[in-house]
Order: structure tokens, then sequence, then C-alpha cells
């Protein structure tokens, strides 16, 4: 098997729930520690609406309008350090609403896809105060397919193997998943990464926001369904090497692709 390697770096941070300056200003902090190591990152990923957190009533007041601000800071990073942005996700302000965004720079700093959240998660609310998107989401690793899902989507498998068979080999989920939950994050996640046969890079915040705590383990899971790297409940920056000649290694030993009988279901 011919190695493709590529090294991810997940910045796990606490996000300050309807502080948009002092989460940009962590945020800078934590991007400038992720490229100051001797094994530099092709890919950084962040957590979901690290902007805002989740101050819904003020929402409307807070996101970034057209998602300027957060735009022009990835774009400037991405292309002062070579390095492609996943960019966690965003509130983005547009004339008809306020969606969870994530914007995805190249390592020249051009946009290069974004995905806003299509499922909304009922039980914090989301759908009074957010408006879901319409599109799935790809972008473009290394020459390979990936495809993006955000917090919730992860419950839905039929959006993980649409995007398997669209191509993808890698799956990228910024979230905000709370306590009590560790057990459902680790199986839905596990369970997409095998079912798919893909890498599942998961990006979830820690950290408290009034009554809610969040446990962080952010992770990457192979496409044999092994995780090869897991955080705990800090803050912390995961820095960890994957081979994307894997996805084909595990496709061709168990050919679930090829098994599939979609006449049937
Ligand atoms: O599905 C869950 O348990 C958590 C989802 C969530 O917190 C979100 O989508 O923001």
């Amino acid at each position: 098997m011919t190695t493709r390697k590529l090294r991810l770096a997940l910045l796990q941070m606490h996000v300050e729930a309807g502080h948009p300056n002092e989460n940009f200003r962590k945020l800078a902090e934590l991007l400038e520690q992720a490229v100051d190591v001797q094994d530099k990152p092709d890919v950084i990923v962040f957590p979901e609406m690290w902007n805002t957190g989740y101050a819904l009533e003020r929402i409307g007041e807070i996101a970034d309008l057209d998602g300027e601000r957060t735009k022009a800071m990835l774009s400037a990073f991405s292309r002062k350090h070579g390095v492609q942005i996943v960019g966690g996700s965003v509130a983005e302000k547009r004339a008809d609403g306020v969606y969870n965004t994530i914007y995805v720079f190249d390592e020249k700093g051009e946009l290069q896809s974004d995905y806003s959240k299509i499922h909304l998660f009922r039980l914090m609310e989301e759908e009074k105060h957010l408006t879901a998107g319409n599109a799935i989401g790809t972008l473009d690793v290394a020459g390979e397919k990936a495809g993006m899902m955000i917090c919730y989507d992860i419950r839905f498998p039929e959006l993980a193997r649409r995007l398997a068979l669209s191509g993808a080999k890698l799956l990228f989920v910024p979230a905000q998943w709370p306590n009590p939950r560790l057990h459902h994050w680790r199986t839905l996640l596990t369970a997409r990464a095998i079912e798919n046969q893909m890498y599942v890079i998961a990006c979830n915040r820690c950290g408290t926001s009034g009554e809610t705590s969040f446990f962080g383990h952010s992770m990457v899971i192979d496409p044999w369904g092994e995780i090869i790297a897991e955080a705990d409940d800090t803050e912390t920056i995961i820095s960890v090497e994957i081979d994307l000649a894997l996805v084909d290694e595990v496709r061709g030993r168990i050919p679930v692709f090829e098994d599939r009988r979609p006449t049937l279901y």
C-alpha cells in the first residue's frame, strides 16, 4: 500500500457564549499555537459555533454579518501559513436569517466551499433562532473528496452515506456536543466511520456555558473504526497524522460499497 500522509490539527476550545471578540481572540491564539510546532498541520479544524456559542436569544445581534469577519481572519491565516482550514462553524447572519456555517479555506487563502447545518437541534431550540441549510457540503483535501456534517447531523446516517457515495473518503464534524451524551458521541462517530469506511475527524468544544457542560473528546477515527486520537475534556490541540491510502485498503478488504443492495432498500 502506497502511503498518502496528511497531518491534522483539531483545536478543542472553550467558547464564551455571547462574546465573539473573546472567541476571535482565543481562536487566533490557538491557531498560532497549532502552526508553531515542528510537525506543521496540513489541515486545521475547530468546533461548531465558535464565534458566538449558543447565545441564541441574541444571535441576530451577534452573528457575523455574511461571515465577513470570519472569512477575513481565516483567509489571511491560511494564506500566511499555507494551511487548509475547515473553519469549525460560525453563526452567520444573512438577509433571510442566521445560519450555522462552515467555511473552508485552501492553503492559498481562497474560500473553497461552505456548508450550513441542515438538521437543526430542537432539544436546544435551534429551529426557533437559526435557519437550516439546504445543501450537502463537500471539499477537496489533498486531491480527495471529503464531506462535512455539523454536530446533530451525525444522527442521520443517510447523510454520511450520501457523502460517501458521492466519493468522500473523510468526514469533518465540528460540534458543540454536551454532557451527558458522550456515549452517543463516540458511538455515532465510530459507526459513521465503520459503515462508510472513511476517516471521521470530529472537533468538539469543552468548558461550560450556563447550565450546559461540554465534554470535549474531539477525536479522529480511521476507516477501520479505530479511534487514533482522542482529547480529554480540557482545552487542547490534537495533532495526528492520517494515511489516506487506508481508506481504499479497508474498502478493498470488506467491499461494503460493492455489496450494497439499493434496489431492496
Ligand atoms: O444530538 C445531540 O445529542 C447533540 C446535538 C447538538 O448539541 C447540536 O447539534 O448542537
